[in-house]
């Protein structure tokens, strides 16, 4: 887990040249910043002291102006839901806005407490009540709406409830919602939404994915939302990486894991540019505002007002026009994007996105403080959603723990389970690669279809066990933790852990690969003495989610959980002395 934020202290490189004029006004002022980069480090550093001083200098000038605007903070966590402005000597039409927004508020949390919603950030909008507001209150295109009606979707979840309308209003947002609860097309039609229609400036929406599994899913989910659009929307392959010109390529949405897009965007001949500054309409209000303000250039500005700002307001008042690229960021399954495997390629990702307007987004079943901790630190003005108990899993699925004494123990205890009821398509998680090709020597030959896929097949083969697992083909896969998140097979009955997670999120990942979208699933754990230190971690999850717990394992200690990956005996019903 980590939490170096590196990339939110990175700045952006100017365009001396281009904007030479500009430059020219600043040159005696800023003779620190010579190779055109902006001071961004010690410009951010003092981000919470002085700039909060800067906006609220700003928000004053505002209020002046017009009484009815609202102070806008901007923590993430400085309240909870909105909170109406008083107004002294209001009018009576101001009273009836106020009351109005009043009966909102109190519309909007009771909408928020049936579906377990929870939200923190100013001036959260309203959640949806139906599919339908899309269009009324966000004039949705007509092709997207007969979508939903294809898929057959006829209400939203409560994570699509509230994370569309946040990010609709340009908000960025982190996320927390069981698994299989419709996060997906949270994040994805916002974007659709969002992009309007196709066009010739290159790549303007990216999502993450830590997997290619899961990176393909996605590129599959988005293209069936934006069927009947004109939308590009390419999946970064390995054929892509090596044989495209970028800055040829007609692509609007690129979806892609961390490594492959950084290779591109560090690769000089890929030309992959993600990066376009918003600059300001230069004007003498602007300049009047960076001496009053103690600034040094526009640059200093633009981002105190981006920051602080609606871009709304900024665009009118300051006009404030923007020559952006990526305009719409996704980070799935972001707890994992930000694990220190990833975490150097994600950043360089984030970093390369450096369209001040962008609106970004995290979305996970799990999220960890330290993920909050980055978002609170990287993020404008976000809201923050949280669907059900944090740390649950989904309540759609039932849970069991099964002592199996040894590892000998567990394939008895697996087979045993596949003779009294084998309840197909169902998955099996092991803990390491040489595990999982050992269960699947051991299983091929008893009569059931089983496949195996880990990091080690190829791309191919990768594909190949998914289409087979996927048409039916193959009943039971095993996996290792390469297919423990984001992956939706929609009709996975039981996950069976095989082995321990080796943590507490892994382990709702995981049993989340069933019970999807309100379906019933079963999760089986087995457990050996190894384990044991760990399974009150287990426990609490399951009180969270509403299963029931025997006593025993309530009165455990709690344990510090690191990573769990105790040294196994291998998978064998050959007699120890005839291994080799
Ligand atoms: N509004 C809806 N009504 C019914 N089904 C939906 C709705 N939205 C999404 N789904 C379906 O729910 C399933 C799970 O969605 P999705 O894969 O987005 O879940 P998720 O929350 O991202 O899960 P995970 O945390 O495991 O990644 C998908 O099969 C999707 O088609």
């Amino acid at each position: 887990m980590e939490k170096d934020t590196s990339f939110l202290l990175t700045g952006i490189k100017f365009n001396k040249k281009r904007f030479a004029g500009d430059f020219a006004r600043f040159k005696k002022r800023k003779q620190s910043n010579d190779d055109g980069s902006v001071d961004d480090l010690s410009f951010f550093k003092r981000e919470d002291t002085e700039a909060e001083k800067v906006v609220v200098s700003v928000n004053k000038k505002r209020k002046r102006k017009t009484k009815a605007e609202r102070v806008e903070g901007f923590s993430v966590f400085k309240g909870s839901d909105s909170v109406p402005v008083v107004i002294n000597e209001a009018t009576e039409q101001e009273e009836n806005n106020q009351k109005e927004l009043n009966r909102q508020n109190e519309r909007d949390l009771r909408l928020r407490k049936k579906y377990g919603i929870h939200v923190s950030g100013n001036n959260v909008p309203s959640p949806l009540q139906g599919f339908a507001e899309l269009s009324t209150r966000y004039g949705c295109e007509s092709y997207l709406l007969h979508n939903l009606v294809k898929l057959g979707f006829k209400e939203p979840t409560p994570i699509q409830r509230q994370a569309i309308p946040v990010l609709l209003s340009g908000r960025e947002c982190f996320a927390k919602a069981p698994t299989g609860s419709g996060k997906t097309l949270a994040f994805v039609y916002p974007m659709l939404m969002k992009l309007k229609q196709p066009s010739k400036d290159g790549i303007r929406g990216v999502i993450l994915c830590h997997t290619r599994e899961l990176a393909a899913q996605t590129t599959r989910e988005c293209k069936k939302m934006a069927r009947g659009s004109k939308f590009r929307i390419k999946l970064m392959t390995k054929e892509l990486l090596r044989n495209t010109d970028f800055t040829k390529l007609p692509c609007d949405i690129l979806v892609s894991t961390p490594r492959r897009l950084q290779l591109c965007i560090s690769t000089k001949k890929k030309k992959i540019d993600l990066s376009r500054l918003v600059w300001m309409d230069w004007d003498a209000e602007n300049m009047l505002l960076i001496y009053e303000l103690g600034l040094r250039n526009k640059d200093e500005l633009f981002f105190c007002l981006h920051r602080n700002c609606t871009s709304m307001i900024v665009s009118t008042r300051y006009k404030c026009y923007s020559d952006s690229r990526v305009e719409y960021l996704v980070l799935d399954e972001s707890d994992k994007l930000f694990e220190r495997s990833l975490l150097e390629q994600t950043d360089s990702v984030v970093k390369a996105c450096s369209n001040p307007s962008i609106i970004r987004s995290l979305f996970s079943a799990t999220l960890p403080d330290f993920v909050e901790d980055v978002a609170r630190t990287v993020m404008h003005d976000a809201v923050r959603v949280i669907v059900g108990d944090k740390n649950a899993a989904s309540e759609s699925i039932k849970q069991k723990l099964i002592f199996a004494g040894s590892e000998e123990g567990k394939l008895l205890a697996l087979r045993q389970s596949f003779a009294e009821s084998l309840n197909p398509p169902m998955l099996i998680f092991v803990q390491s690669i040489e595990r999982a090709e050992e269960l699947y020597g051991e299983l091929k030959f008893d009569s059931i279809r089983v496949g195996v896929i880990h990091s080690n097949l190829s791309q191919e083969q990768r594909e190949n066990v998914i289409d087979d697992f996927r048409a039916g083909k193959t009943w039971v896969l095993i996996a290792t933790d390469v297919l423990g998140r984001g992956m939706d097979f929609k009709g996975v009955k039981c996950v069976i852990n095989y082995d321990f997670p080796d943590c507490a999120a892994s382990y709702i990942h995981r049993i989340g690969r069933s019970g999807r979208a309100g379906r019933i699933g079963e999760a089986i754990t087995f457990y050996t003495e190894d384990d044991i230190p760990y399974l009150r971690n287990i426990a609490n999850v399951m009180i969270a989610s509403g299963c029931e717990v025997p006593s025993w394992l309530i009165d455990m200690p709690k344990k510090k959980w690191k990573k769990h990956y105790p040294r196994r005996e291998s998978i064998s019903t050959k007699p120890k002395d005839q291994e080799e």
